[in-house]
């Protein structure tokens, strides 16, 4: 009986040290061993910064891409440069902008997109056209009117060095580079000497139907938004407004109880492009009673707190949501904030373990 109460009491106290973040070898032994268990499921809307995550954890783990991945990325990054800047020739017809740089515009509409040969006139007339007064009105148009890459100012910025035949795509291109993903993902990664393993699903419309098949044994799910989707709208519904859509789908994970047990990360992701977007346009284009202005802090707080209050609506008052601003480019950033997402969900493990 006396053994028992010991032993209870050195695991509460254990449990204590753990919780107070006084951390020894041995509480990182235990905290290995339950990290192997953790199966950490990416969630959210088409574009919110999910695969982004992904290739992060797995450079993070790497150091590098492979040489086959470097290659695919030149030709995607490419292939992208050319559609992208279609999408604004065509769109500054639409919206009756005149060009300068007409002829220009005509020979690039002739590039197919799915042309896999790269040609030194492709990148000037890009180049041209980028610098071309009526591209950029169209440019400012964008999200508005029609849709368009998040990243496509960055490869059209580095289009001189995206053309040379000696390109070779850095990890900054990599991780800019957007491809729909329409597969489930799921990888074992290390942070700080912790094994996991990580779940990548797509999050268009069409694919949520397949994340139920990755429901199974999740300890934990990162609920990724992106925090500029507030004046944006689906690729695949024109009429939905993007943050009121990542709002519906994390309400549904919660009245749908499929999570029950697991602890819910949010990321309010996109940080670095949120900081510039809100001193131009104010959040309530999309929460009329927002009155915090063209405020990064304010307007980051309310964002969260909508967040917050679906998290803690019927019967799910006592659940704690994590929530964590980010920047998917920044590898530093993530690495920083999945240390302590693991951390989080190891304590949590450990407290329900006693
Ligand atoms: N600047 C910036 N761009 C980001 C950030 N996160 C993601 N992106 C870019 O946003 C685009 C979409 O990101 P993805 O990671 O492919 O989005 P996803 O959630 O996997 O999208 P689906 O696979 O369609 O569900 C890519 O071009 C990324 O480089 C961020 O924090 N900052
Ligand atoms: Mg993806």
């Amino acid at each position: 009986m006396g053994c028992l109460c010991t032993k209870k009491k050195e695991k509460s106290e254990l449990k204590e040290k753990i919780i107070n973040d006084n951390i020894d070898e041995d509480f990182d032994r235990i905290k290995k061993k339950l990290a192997q268990d953790v199966k950490i499921l990416l969630l959210g809307g088409g574009e919110s910064g999910k695969s982004t995550i992904f290739k992060q954890m797995r450079l993070i783990r790497d150091g590098e891409f492979s040489d086959e991945e470097i290659d695919q990325f030149r030709k995607l990054i490419r292939k992208k440069c050319i559609t992208q800047m279609q999408i604004l020739i065509k769109a500054s017809t639409k919206l009756v902008i005149p060009l300068k740089k007409t002829d220009e515009a005509e020979e690039l509409l002739k590039f197919k997109p799915t042309t896999t040969i790269w040609e030194e006139e492709i990148g000037n007339l890009i180049h041209e056209l980028w610098n071309d007064p009526g591209i950029q009105k169209t440019y400012e148009e964008k999200d508005k009117k029609f849709h368009l890459d998040d990243s496509a100012n960055f490869f059209f910025d580095e289009i001189e060095r995206i053309s040379s035949d000696y390109y070779v795509p850095q990890n900054e291109d990599i991780l800019r580079a957007r491809t729909k993903t329409v597969s489930i993902v799921e990888e074992e990664l290390i942070v700080n000497g912790f094994k996991f393993t990580l779940i990548d699903v797509g999050g268009q419309r069409s694919e949520r139907r397949k994340w139920i098949h990755s429901f199974d044994d999740v300890t934990s799910v990162i609920f990724v938004t992106s925090l500029i989707g507030y004046d944006q709208t689906l690729r695949e519904d024109h009429s939905v407004n993007r943050m009121l859509e990542s709002l519906n789908l994390f309400r549904e994970l919660f009245t749908r109880s499929w999570f029950k047990k697991s602890s819910i990360i949010l990321f309010l992701n996109k940080k670095d492009l949120f900081q510039e977007k809100i001193k131009k346009l104010d959040l309530n284009v999309c929460f009329p009673e927002y009155t915090g202005g063209k405020n990064y802090e304010q307007a980051l707080e309310y964002i969260q707190n909508q967040f917050t209050e679906v998290s803690s609506f019927g019967g799910n008052e006592n659940r704690k949501l994590y929530p964590f601003a980010t920047n998917a480019i920044d590898t530093s950033n993530i690495e920083l904030v999945m240390i302590g997402v693991l951390d989080t969900i190891l304590r949590k493990n450990f407290q329900t373990l006693y």
